[in-house]
Order: C-alpha cells, then sequence, then structure tokens
C-alpha cells in the first residue's frame, strides 16, 4: 500500500512525520503521525498506539502532549491514527462534533450509512498496524496503546478484545463505560443501531467495562489518569471500571489529578509517566 509523506520534522534526535494513504477498510484517504526515536536509525523500535479524542486529528497529540523528549529517551515509536473517516459525503457526517467526522469512537460500524466506512476498529487494529510494521522499522512483537478521552476508551477496547496484541494499556481521561453516558450512547445508537436490535449485544462489545466481565486474557497493567476538574468526568466513568476490574481481578491504578481538566495541558503533564509505563513492559 503506498504511503505519501506529508511532513518531517527532526524532533529530540529522531523525527515526527506524517504520512497519508488510501484506507481500504474506511474506503478513503487517512493520514497518520509516527514518531521515530533516534534509535529506530540502527533497528526496530517498539511501538505505542495513541488514539486521540473528539474533534482530533493526527496532529493534536504531536503538537500539544511533549510526548517526543520521553519516546526518544525510552527509543519507542509513537503512531498516531486520525479519529474517523473525512469526507465521504455521508450525510449528517459533518453535523455534529461528538458523531460522525472526528468521532469515529473506534467501532465497526453495522447501522446504515455509515458501516461501509465507519470501521476505525479494524482500521487501528489490523489495517493501520500492519502498514506501520510493513514500512517502518518497529516491531510487531513489543506494540501497546494509549489514548484520551474517546481515544481512551478506544485504547481500552482494542486491549481487552485482543489478549496479547498489546504488552500494556493506558489512558487518559477515558470514556470508560461508554453504553451509560450520552456520548457512548449517541455514538452507539448512530453507528451500531439500537441497543439490542442485532442477534448479540454489540453495544457491550465496545465497552471497556462491560468487556471486563468476559475478559480471560493475561493480566495487564491498565494505567489511567484522571483529572478532579476535568468537566466531563459524568461521560467518563471511570469508578465503574475501576470496579469492574477489582471484579475481575486485572491490575489497574487510576491516578486522580488534584485541580486538572480534560484538555492537553492535563495530557502533557503526566505524559512521561505514560510513556515510562510502556516502556516498563515493551521492554521487558
Ligand atoms: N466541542 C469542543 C471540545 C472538544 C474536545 O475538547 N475534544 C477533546 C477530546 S473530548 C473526548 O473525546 C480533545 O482532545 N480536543 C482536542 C484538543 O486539542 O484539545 C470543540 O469542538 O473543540
Amino acid at each position: 500500500m503506498a504511503l505519501t509523506e506529508t511532513s518531517s520534522a527532526k524532533c529530540f534526535g529522531g523525527w515526527q512525520k506524517v504520512f497519508a494513504h488510501e484506507s481500504k477498510e474506511l474506503g478513503c484517504h487517512m493520514n497518520f503521525a509516527i514518531y521515530l526515536p533516534p534509535q529506530a536509525e540502527d533497528g526496530k523500535v517498539p511501538l505505542i498506539f495513541w488514539l486521540s479524542g473528539l474533534t482530533c486529528t493526527e496532529q493534536n497529540f504531536i503538537t500539544k502532549a511533549g510526548a517526543h523528549r520521553y519516546a526518544a529517551e525510552h527509543g519507542v515509536a509513537i503512531v498516531c491514527p486520525d479519529t474517523s473517516p473525512r469526507g465521504l459525503q455521508i450525510p449528517g457526517e459533518d453535523d455534529g462534533w461528538d458523531f460522525g467526522s472526528g468521532a469515529g469512537f473506534y467501532v465497526d460500524a453495522t447501522a446504515e450509512p455509515w458501516k461501509k466506512n465507519y470501521r476505525m476498529y479494524s482500521y487501528v487494529t489490523k489495517e493501520l498496524p500492519a502498514l506501520v510494521f510493513d514500512n517502518f522499522p518497529v516491531s510487531s512483537d513489543r506494540v501497546s496503546i494509549m489514548g484520551h478521552s474517546m481515544g481512551g476508551h478506544g485504547a481500552l477496547i482494542c486491549a481487552l478484545k485482543n489478549p496479547g496484541k498489546y504488552k500494556t494499556v493506558s489512558a487518559f481521561a477515558p470514556i470508560c463505560n461508554p453504553t451509560e453516558v450520552p456520548w457512548g450512547q449517541k455514538a452507539f445508537a448512530g453507528y451500531l443501531g439500537p441497543r439490542g436490535s442485532g442477534d448479540s449485544d454489540l453495544w457491550a462489545q465496545y465497552d471497556a467495562t462491560l468487556l471486563l466481565k468476559n475478559y480471560s486474557g493475561p493480566p495487564m497493567d491498565i494505567l489511567i489518569d484522571q483529572g478532579t476538574q476535568d468537566t466531563w468526568l459524568t461521560q467518563l466513568l471511570p469508578d465503574n471500571f475501576v470496579k469492574a476490574c477489582q471484579a475481575a481481578n486485572m491490575p489497574v491504578v487510576l491516578q486522580l489529578r488534584d485541580g486538572y481538566d480534560h484538555g492537553y495541558y492535563f495530557i502533557s503533564t503526566f505524559i512521561e509517566e505514560h510513556i515510562k509505563h510502556h516502556a516498563r513492559y515493551l521492554k521487558a
């Protein structure tokens, strides 16, 4: 699959690049960002996927999170995809900021008119990893995943639905129990249809708190950071996730950060700890 480099800049001895490609899974042009640390000049490096939140593109994390210094220090690559297909002229695609463009919710849609293209789950777990492993010096067996808000939900479900695929998972202010909150209910009703409308409970298959109940893979050391002044706490429900982890004997650390809100200043304050956490498992 052809990749077109659209930007490249040296950063902390490595390279921050952005590529465009035609996605088969999504049926549209997509961009993704990749940071290659200096160690990638000498051989394959481990890889962290970062999934962004509502309204984001591949740019938000690379321009605001301040992750490059720590990725370079630990010798890890970071790949950031866009958050949805774009420009498909689907009716309603650009009507709101929490559904459609910029809000793919990391599910494979089953409802019309979204099901042909809104396949972000398959894109981030299959097509994009294959593309990255084929084209860059990264190890396919040293991979982990993290994300923010809608992307934190994405990171948690990707890890819980694919035991053993990711060495660890972490999230900033993730939407932990989307079936119980307005953001998740709007997205799941639109992309998956009304709850209970299919043969199985599709909604539950994309809800981290519910997925834990049937998780039978290796324990993962899950790290979550949550600001106490996050105005969207009622959309996130981290306590429900922690309770489900406790019931499933899944190790989880929820760090409540006094005074921090939902935004990238919060993320940039604690990103070093998350990259350290990932490096520990990626290099073990
Ligand atoms: N409606 C607003 C705010 C959207 C927003 O804050 N998005 C967050 C993620 S929220 C959950 O997924 C975000 O990461 N924004 C990008 C950023 O750079 O801060 C709007 O339209 O801006």
